[in-house]
């Protein structure tokens, strides 16, 4: 039985570290384990511009901790009114690393996104020509769609036809949920891409809803039947040159995550290498680990591989904290459920 293992540091490509109080409390859970990371740009108001990029950027370095080697890579947030001009000097800066499609009111802040793709397909080819990918939040929001098939619904009727109109345009699925993802993505050319989080890897619609309404379990896309975690499982620990870790870590304080009206969003940045480890030593996949964690990433968007390495080791039990303090109030830690004897020793 193998009791530790030593990848290269690993690279978080979806994640939300937010801003002000909640910046400065939730930064050092991602900085301790990941060499890098994409930042959601879903900030009210959102990160649209290379210049609003620049500024977030700045008050991230800023909230670092100290002694902390990491590297935020920015993301612009796709509105109707981004200029291509300033998209191409954005990727051109070296600071943004992609720009996020979120259809507007799919999901946390997103009513600035977009509802008339005629109207971003100046910005989408001109991403295409420079290679500049767009992350895109998959899931159509016409309420007549049941919310369990949004992502199926949208991979038909808006992904493939849009990467048909806009060929080259290289694009990764945010945070696959189902099956059809998983195949839709797999299936792919080398301009096709998908993150996987940590959460749905573990739970289903049960975890959230069957013995009573657990909210820090409610994300979007909302978590599916079993069979589809099954398959998202598959995904994560095939191999796949194009799929990889994107934890979408989401913190939301408890008081809006435990409302009649709650909050979508895990937050798993201090546990999720451990509870990683531990899937992919269940499913005797572990050799696949630093594929899905700290290279298939880096290498879909162009970045050298990290020189650094991270070293998790099976022990007792981990105590994680239940909950991250914030000046914006306490953030739950994602609860797996189950006993995780991972460690990150290094
Ligand atoms: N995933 C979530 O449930 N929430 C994210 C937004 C997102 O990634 O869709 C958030 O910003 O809270
Ligand atoms: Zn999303
Ligand atoms: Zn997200």
């Amino acid at each position: 039985m193998q009791n530790t293992i030593t990848i290269r540091r690993p690279d978080d490509m979806h994640l939300h570290l937010r801003d002000g109080a909640m910046l400065a409390a939730v930064l050092p859970e991602t900085t301790r384990h990941f060499a890098r990371a994409i930042i959601m740009p879903n900030l009210v108001p959102p990160v649209v511009t290379l210049d609003d990029a620049r500024a977030y950027h700045g008050r991230i370095m800023a909230a670092l901790p100290a002694g902390a080697d990491f590297q935020p890579l920015m993301v612009l947030y796709l509105t109707e009114g981004t200029d291509p001009v300033d998209v191409a000097a954005a990727k051109a800066s070296g600071l943004v690393h992609a720009v996020k499609l979120y259809p507007a009111g799919a999901t946390t802040n997103s009513h600035s996104g977009v509802r008339d793709f005629d109207k971003v397909m100046p910005v989408l080819e001109k991403m295409a020509e420079i290679g500049l990918p767009l992350c895109v939040h998959g899931e159509v929001t016409d309420p007549s769609v049941d919310i369990f098939d949004r992502e199926a619904v949208f991979i038909d009727t808006v992904l493939d036809p849009l990467r048909r109109r806009v060929p080259g345009l290289r694009v990764v699925m945010e945070h696959i949920t189902t099956s059809e993802g998983a195949a839709y993505a797999m299936a792919g050319d080398e301009t096709l891409a998908a993150t996987i989080t940590t959460h749905h890897l573990i739970i289903n619609r049960n975890h959230i809803l069957a013995g009573g309404i657990k909210p820090h379990y409610y994300c979007l896309p909302v978590a599916k039947r079993e069979s589809h975690r099954l398959a998202l499982r598959r995904a994560a620990t095939s191999g796949h040159p194009r799929i990889f870790l994107g934890t979408d870590s989401a913190p939301h304080a408890d008081h809006l995550k435990e409302h009649a009206c709650g909050c979508a969003g895990c937050f798993t940045a201090t546990n999720t290498m451990p509870l990683l480890a531990h899937m992919f030593e269940e499913d005797g996949a572990l050799d696949r680990l630093e594929g899905f964690t700290s290279v298939h990433g880096a290498q879909f968007y162009g970045l050298p591989l990290s020189d650094q390495t991270l070293t998790l080791t099976k022990g007792d039990a981990a105590q994680f904290p239940a909950k991250i303090l914030s000046d914006a109030g306490p953030v739950t830690v994602f609860d797996p459920g189950f006993p995780v004897h991972w460690h990150v020793s290094n």
